[in-house]
Order: C-alpha cells, then structure tokens, then sequence
C-alpha cells in the first residue's frame, strides 16, 4: 500500500486526488490537509500530491523534501529559478520530486507532438483557455508548450517567427515565453483548453486539446504517485518519461 497525503485537499483538484486515490489499488488516503491545517499530518505517507497555489507551493515542496517524503506537484507557477531551488534541495534531503504542469495524456501528447512540429512551421503560437477562478496566467502548461517549442526550434536552427506589428496596445500580442507568443483567455464555463496553431506556406495545423472535467487529469496523477518513488532522476518534469515518451 502506497500512503498518499494531499495538499490543497479541499481544493477542484485536491478534492479530485482524494477520491482518486481511495479508488486506487494499492493505494491508502493516508492525509487530506488544506489551508489552515498544518503539514504534520503528512507525515504519515509516503507521497505528497500538492495541488494548492503558486504562492505556497514552494514551501509545501521543501517541507516534503526535508522530510523525505515523495512529491508530486501539480500546482503550476515553476519557472527555471524554482526549479534550480528544488535541485539545491534535493542536494541534502532524500525522496524524489516530480512537477507535472499537466497530468493530462491528452495533453501531454499535445505538448510532444507540438514540439516535433515546431520546427517545420514559419509560426507557431499558443491560446489557451481556462476557467476564470485561475490564478496563473498563462497556463503551466502553455509555458511549458512554449518552452518545448522554442527548444526544439533553437536545435533545428528554426528562423525567428515573421511580425510586422510595429504598433500594439499592451497585451494585444500575448506573452512573451521565450520568443514564442502566448495567449491567455478566461472564460465562464470552460475548463482547460489550449489551441497550438502552426502556419507555413498556404496552411495552417492546429493542434487541440480540451479538458472537460477534472477527473481527466486522475489516470496522470496515480501513475506518479505509483512511479515517483522509483524515478531515476531526483526531480521530474513532466509525466512524459513514464508513458514512454
Ligand atoms: N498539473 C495539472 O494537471 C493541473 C494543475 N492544476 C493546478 O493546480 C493548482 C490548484 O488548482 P485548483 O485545484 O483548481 O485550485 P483550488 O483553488 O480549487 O484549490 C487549491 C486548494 O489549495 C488550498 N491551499 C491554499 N494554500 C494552502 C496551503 N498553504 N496548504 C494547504 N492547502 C492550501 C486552498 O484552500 C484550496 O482548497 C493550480 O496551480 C492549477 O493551475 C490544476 C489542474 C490540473
Ligand atoms: O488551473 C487549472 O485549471 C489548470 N492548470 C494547469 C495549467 O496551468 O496548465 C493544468 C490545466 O491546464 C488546468
């Protein structure tokens, strides 16, 4: 039995995790914590899931660490400088940490198959979609798309993207994340969404992906917390390694 803890357990994906795990073989709720609780009780399992908030994971994650506990994280707002903090805690601390910004197969493979096509496209940018009680914009996983994208067009020796726009109003072309623009809507009635168009000569490809309930994200998160303790590397980025991809 694997003793699971989870953070922001009150919480759209927390309160997810939780049935997720009582439903899972092998598996044992072992602590459900929220906002207010203290993190004692986590101290009974053997992997913490945290979904809570960009502002406090990062305290979560090193109280997992220092006390070698497994983590999964799917709470989003990483960006090279967190990561850098988490590997110079898992220089002393022992347990593996895995951060996911999406625990969707589905978008996963939107993310992989958004990077093998970067390349051969004169333009690429990203829309994503969310729910309007959102804390981040853009998305963890629009991040990480861009990131993906413009890695894989640095190593092809990829042009930089055509644009003429020599006057805006601030915001109008969407976020910068490393050369690749992005662009965030909020939306009463939608979930998570996110649209990766591509365009060449005379056509366009867009790639899509939707969420429609956060139950999508569950069959991702109880494979890491069944794979995380096993992990090769200390830290973890994405669930793409363990789907084979
Ligand atoms: N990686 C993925 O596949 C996904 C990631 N997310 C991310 O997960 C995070 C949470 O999203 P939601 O569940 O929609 O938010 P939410 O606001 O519904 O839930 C967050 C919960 O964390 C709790 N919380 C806040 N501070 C805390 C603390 N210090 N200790 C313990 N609990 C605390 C809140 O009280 C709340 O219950 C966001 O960053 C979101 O972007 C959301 C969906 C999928
Ligand atoms: O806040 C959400 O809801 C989601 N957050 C993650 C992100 O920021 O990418 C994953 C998914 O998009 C849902």
């Amino acid at each position: 039995m694997i003793k699971v803890g989870v953070l922001g357990a009150r919480g759209r994906m927390g309160a997810e995790v939780c049935r997720a795990v009582r439903d899972a073989d092998g598996m044992e709720l072992a602590a459900a914590v929220d906002q207010g609780d203290g993190l004692d009780a986590l101290t009974a399992a053997e992997v913490v899931v945290d979904f809570t908030h960009p502002g406090v994971v990062m305290d979560n994650l090193q109280w997992c660490v220092k006390h070698g506990i497994h983590a999964v994280v799917g709470t989003t707002g990483f960006d090279a400088a967190r990561l850098d903090s988490v590997r110079s805690w898992l220089e002393e601390g022992t347990g593996n940490v895995l951060i996911a910004p999406n625990f969707g197969i589905g978008a996963v493979l939107m993310m992989q198959f958004a990077r093998k096509a970067a390349p051969f496209f004169e333009s690429v940018e990203v829309v994503e979609t969310h729910h309007p009680n959102k804390a981040d914009a853009p998305s963890g996983t629009a991040r990480r798309t861009a990131e993906l994208i413009a890695a894989a067009r640095a190593e092809a020796g990829a042009a930089p993207f055509p644009d003429a726009t020599s006057t805006a109003l601030d915001g109008a072309r969407g976020a910068d994340v490393e050369g690749v623009r992005v662009h965030a809507v909020r939306m009463s009635g939608a979930v998570a969404h996110q649209e990766v168009i591509l365009g060449g000569h005379g056509e366009l490809f867009t790639l899509r992906h939707d969420s429609m309930n956060r139950e999508s994200f569950m069959p991702g998160v109880v494979l890491a917390v069944r794979e995380v303790a096993g992990l090769p590397d200390r830290l973890t980025i994405g669930i793409e390694s363990l789907l084979g991809l």
